[in-house]
């Protein structure tokens, strides 16, 4: 049976949105293109799905939620042409058709490796899931799942049931859509380094695609001492004859430059770069999506996107749980291989670049690398680590991270880590940009704070007293939970008086969009199915961000720093403070909630 829930989260987890939703292919709506995607975007290996599914593949402008429709790519430039204002840009029936030939004469076979663990029940089943709900997945595919457990084909339909949800306004057909993702999910025992066994699968594979050109995905969803293994087999053994065969790596991609360069290697014995998608799951977040959008379309923000207006940029990562069953891994990595090293150091990337020349994933990519070749290493004296202790609190006692089984009792491995980068170039010189990350600390949050410099000779000095940095201006992009972008401003107090005070304006998600936020997963997986780039990590860039931490890590490891102890649920060390005191710079989340 269908699960309900109510909160917005994706992929396991769902939300009522209304009926009168706008997103879809309502004709009557007006429409204003602004970009187009490259050619190459939907280049002939692509499998050809509703333009609903990938926002990146048609990009749209919607104006007071009321517009949708798909901005055709290159390929479709007559129709374009033809178009007056105000009339509706559909997809015109001979390209429909073109795509249904397509989708009949090729299949997708999607094998997540790893099937019996962790993420496959918690995100990978139920990306799938959805894409399949909002008709996103290829007419023809197939999900197999694949790992060394026993289970047949009916036990493993039966432990991803457990994990699917609905969406509440559709629950009427959810059971039976279930039921036929279900029906399309099939098992293969098999250990991870056994070409026999993967050849097990090519052939079950090959009885589904039944003729059909066979596109083929394999997602690692294993631990990352047996990927190379996985893909040796796999790509010997069960690679795809005449269609595309790509391999969706899971972090963590090594622990330091050469462990990493080693990964890449090995793997590029067996796979073309272009068929690795090396996954970062906060690059497939929505705000970080929009983070370009918000940026380089909109005239107000890119102009002041610089040293010139930027104080500082603080990149925030919180947890509210500690490493709870996963300490086992996590005590051989730590916070800043975790978090740091990648999903804010892409935000960073994102946030910092350059325009690229298109939207073209190498562009993008290219504009990334540049920034991270720009930066830094980071310095032992531009860090803080802290771990989590226990704390008693209301008379619930939580444990500290190395009361957990996996983790060794003397283990020095931070739980949390705050750090000061800086970008050597015209834009960003001397700007700092702050990080943290921690689990088990007062919240789970992830945002960009932007903080700006003061207003030169302020008229209205006198209202905000001494402390001109009550007066700033702060942009900030809300990741989650709530996803939200708000923009702190000095408002006149309403009244006969002059008083000022610092209000919000407000972009409350929730409240603007009724529709379900997707799951990063969902995103990533589309993109990997219809061979978009865009939102994967390049060998280059991987080589880039390990560059930055590895002679950091090598120092915290060979000195045996010891971490700052702060109590589970606490808003971590105060070194902290001291870090982003030394820049002159307030954390910008230690105010009342907002
Ligand atoms: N879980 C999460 O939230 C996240 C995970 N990741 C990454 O995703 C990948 C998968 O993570 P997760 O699902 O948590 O991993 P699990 O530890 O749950 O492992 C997945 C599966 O791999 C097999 N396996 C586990 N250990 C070994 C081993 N030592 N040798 C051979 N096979 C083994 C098991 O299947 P069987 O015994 O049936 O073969 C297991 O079900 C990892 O690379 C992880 O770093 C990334 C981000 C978040
Ligand atoms: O990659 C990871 O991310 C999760 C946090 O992801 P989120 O989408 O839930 O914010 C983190 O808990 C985990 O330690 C890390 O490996």
């Amino acid at each position: 049976m269908a699960a309900l829930s109510s909160s917005n989260h994706c992929c396991s987890s769902s939300i009522a949105y209304s009926s009168s939703s706008s997103i879809g292919f309502h004709q009557h709506h007006n429409f204003i293109p602004f970009s187009l995607i490259s050619p190459k975007r939907l280049g002939s290996n692509n499998v050809s799905l509703q333009s609903k599914c990938n926002p990146s593949a048609n990009v749209i402008l919607m104006q007071d939620g009321a517009l949708a429709t798909k901005m055709p790519a290159i390929e479709d430039e007559a129709p374009l042409k033809n178009l007056k204002e105000g009339s509706s840009l559909v997809t015109p029936p001979e390209e429909h058709k073109k795509s249904n030939d397509n989708d009949d004469k090729s299949t997708v076979s999607i094998t997540v490796v790893g099937a019996s663990g962790d993420l496959a029940k918690k995100k990978i089943f139920p990306a799938l899931f959805a894409l399949y709900y909002e008709d996103c997945l290829p007419k023809h595919f197939t999900i197999f799942g694949y790992a060394r457990s026993k289970m047949t084909d009916a036990e493993l339909r039966n432990m991803v049931r457990k994990t699917l949800t609905c969406r509440i306004d559709k629950r009427e057909n959810c059971g039976e859509k279930m039921e036929e993702f279900l029906s399309r999910c099939f098992y293969q025992s098999g250990q991870y380094d056994s070409e026999e066994n993967f050849e097990e699968l090519d052939k079950k594979l090959k009885e589904h695609e039944a003729g059909r050109v066979s596109n083929r995905l394999f997602y690692l969803s294993i631990p990352p001492n047996i990927f190379v293994n996985a893909v040796k087999c796999a790509t010997l053994s069960a690679t795809s004859a005449n269609g595309w065969t790509r391999v969706i790596v899971e972090k963590p991609f090594g622990r330091d430059s050469e462990s990493s360069a080693a990964l890449t290697s090995a793997l590029k014995q067996y796979l073309e770069e272009d068929q690795i998608f090396r996954i970062d799951h906060y690059l497939g977040k929505e705000l970080i999506e929009n983070l370009s959008v918000l940026r380089f379309s909109n005239l107000i923000f890119e102009p002041l996107w610089s040293r010139q207006y930027i104080r500082n940029v603080q990149l925030i990562f919180s947890e509210d749980f500690g490493t709870e069953g996963r300490g086992g891994y996590f005590d051989h990595y730590g916070i800043i291989r975790d978090i740091m090293q990648n999903h804010l150091l892409q935000i960073l990337a994102i946030f910092a670049m350059e325009t690229p020349v298109s939207l073209d994933a190498e562009d993008i990519r290219n504009e990334k690398v540049k920034v991270l070749r720009s930066m830094m290493p980071l310095r032992a004296d531009d860090v803080v680590i802290g771990q989590y202790k226990s704390h008693t609190k209301g008379g619930v006692s939580y444990p500290g991270y190395t009361d957990d089984k996996t983790v060794p009792n003397d283990s020095l491995t931070p739980t949390f880590a705050a750090a000061a980068l800086f970008i050597n170039n015209a834009r960003w010189d001397g700007v700092p940009f702050l990080m943290k990350a921690g689990k088990a600390l007062h919240n789970r949050r992830a945002e960009i704070r932007v903080q700006f410099r003061h207003v030169p000779g302020n008229l209205y000095n006198r209202s905000f007293g001494t402390d001109l940095d009550r007066a700033t201006n702060e942009l900030v992009i809300r990741v989650q939970p709530d996803e939200a972008i708000y923009l702190k401003i000095n408002n006149k107090v309403p009244g006969l008086g002059m008083r000022l005070d610092r209000s919000n304006l407000n972009l409350l998600y929730k409240a603007r969009y009724s529709k379900e936020i997707p799951c990063a997963y969902e995103r990533l997986l589309l993109d990997a199915i219809e061979g978009e780039r865009r939102l994967f990590i390049r060998s280059d860039e991987l080589d880039a961000a390990w560059s930055l931490f590895t002679p950091l890590l090598k120092e915290l490891d060979e000195k045996k720093i010891i971490p700052e102890y702060y109590p589970y649920g606490s808003r971590g060390p105060v070194g902290a403070h001291y870090l982003a005191a030394k820049y002159n710079v307030k954390w910008g989340d230690l105010g009342v909630e907002e």
